[in-house]
């Protein structure tokens, strides 16, 4: 277990009033994992507007910063990193943890591949029951050596110096992780790198290669980089994200009286499929103020109370809502009828077990769900109150509070302390539009 692994903290969420008012999540983790590595490798120095201050993140940063790169924080969510360019990075003097973040963890296994020293990477206990083969297959075709522990978990061991080759790769699964540590490693490698992918996924590596000055070549589904190029420093506004506003999406639509404004959200549309589903499924969610900040399309996103009705989630959405489907269950249990998800097996492999963790919780409230092995089938009923575990996992956390404003008596959310790793000030901000939320 690592020094980062949290403590174990719990919530009791009472039944909510109408949940009201205009609010702004904090910045998208993705990209602010990636701003940093990208600004970390850059020459010159890159600043960071809107970086999210969750624990994931900040552990990315000191993994840099034991790398010899020096990064300020002038402020709350603003970060400037003074990059080392491509081969200025120094050898670890210990182990590099990445604490609860798979993102961070498979990127960096790309990118660690390419220098000239050893390193090893280690996380909590989440992330130490994670699969790596998804990264280490594809980087050995690469010519790099990174040795996992039993059974392809962590820690990492990555040998350096190790002379890279281009691969012409198809994924097996739609993971953009695996596709950005095969573009980070492709970045050291002689040749040109390509990544297939069965679906595509989020394209922020692609993107913000393009923003640090490194020529790429990508569409829904490929992405090309060449090897021998030089990142110049650039800098990143990170949006709100939209993983982080999916909770109140869903929370807004099945609390009668309801109605929220979020601002500024980012808009991607490989990460917007539960906007997709939502409306199917009746959800009243408007859009304007349409622009964009830093390269990515945000919106307003007002969202009201409708009645839902179940659907069958379109598997081709499944990319695109991939961390939102804790939040879709939700929806789900408080929806007329059944919904219906498949196609989404990579769930079982994320923080915890979402389709296990969710499918426990929500039978305690009195929803009957039948866990499928790559999926679920939710009847939508009355949510009633009691004990629930989130398992450590930050978005079963904020699922259940959700979950408990329907609810009609008090949820009590055991182990919710990793909220933090993806929306810290989550309790806070919750509490300031409606929902009842105290320390258990
Ligand atoms: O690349 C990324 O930033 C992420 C990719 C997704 O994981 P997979 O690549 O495993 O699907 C997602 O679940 C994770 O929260 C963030
Ligand atoms: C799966 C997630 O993150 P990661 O894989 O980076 O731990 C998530 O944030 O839901």
């Amino acid at each position: 277990m690592s020094s980062t692994q949290a403590s174990r903290e719990d919530w009791i969420a009472a039944p909510g009033s109408p949940l009201r008012g205009e609010l702004q999540v904090p910045g998208d983790k993705s990209i602010s994992h990636r701003a940093i590595m990208l600004a970390a490798l850059a020459e010159g120095s890159s600043r960071i507007d809107g970086f999210l201050e969750g624990e994931d993140t900040r552990a990315t940063a000191r993994v840099f910063a034991q790398m010899g790169v020096r990064i300020e924080t002038p402020d709350p969510q603003r970060r400037i990193v003074h990059g080392v360019g491509l081969h200025g990075l120094q050898a670890p003097a210990g182990v590099l943890d990445c604490g609860n973040s798979g993102t961070g963890m498979r990127l960096l296994a790309g990118l660690l591949a390419g220098q000239r020293f050893d390193s090893v990477l280690v996380g909590d206990a989440s992330l130490s029951q994670r699969p790596m083969r998804r990264v280490t297959g594809p980087l050995a075709r690469m010519g790099a050596v990174v040795e996992t522990a039993a059974g392809d978990r962590p820690p990492l061991r990555i040998n350096g110096n190790k002379k890279l080759q281009a691969v012409d790769y198809e994924l097996e699964i739609a993971s953009a992780q695996v596709k950005s540590a095969l573009l980070l490693a492709g970045i050291y490698a002689d040749g040109e790198t390509c990544v297939r992918e069965p679906r595509p996924t989020r394209d922020y590596t692609e993107r913000m290669l393009a923003a640090f000055g490194w020529p790429v070549d990508f569409a829904p589904g490929v992405a090309r980089v060449t090897g021998g190029g030089r990142l110049v420093a650039t800098d990143v506004q990170v949006p709100a994200d939209f993983s982080s506003a999916a909770f109140f999406l869903v929370a807004a639509s099945v609390v009668p009286g309801s109605e929220l404004c979020l601002r500024r959200v980012g808009m991607n549309p490989r990460r917007t499929g539960l906007l997709q589903a939502l409306r199917a499924m009746g959800a009243d969610i408007r859009e304007d103020n349409r622009s964009e900040q830093g390269g990515e399309p945000v919106a307003d996103l007002h969202v009201r109370h409708a009645p839902l009705h179940g659907i069958e989630v379109p598997e081709a959405l499944v990319p695109d809502m991939i961390d939102e489907f804790p939040a879709l269950f939700v929806a789900a249990a408080c929806a007329s009828g059944r919904t219906v998800v498949r196609g989404a097996a990579e769930l079982r492999v994320k923080e915890s077990d979402r389709i296990a963790t969710m499918a426990a919780g929500l039978r305690t409230l009195g929803i009957r769900v039948d866990e499928q092995p790559d999926g679920a089938v939710i009847e939508g009923g009355r949510l009633r109150g009691g004990e629930v575990d989130a398992h450590g996992d930050h978005r079963i956390a904020m699922s259940f509070a959700v979950a408990a404003q329907v609810a009609d008596g008090d949820v009590r959310v055991n182990d919710v302390a990793n909220v933090a790793t993806s929306f810290p000030g989550f309790e806070t901000l919750a509490d300031s539009i409606g929902f009842g939320l105290r320390a258990g």
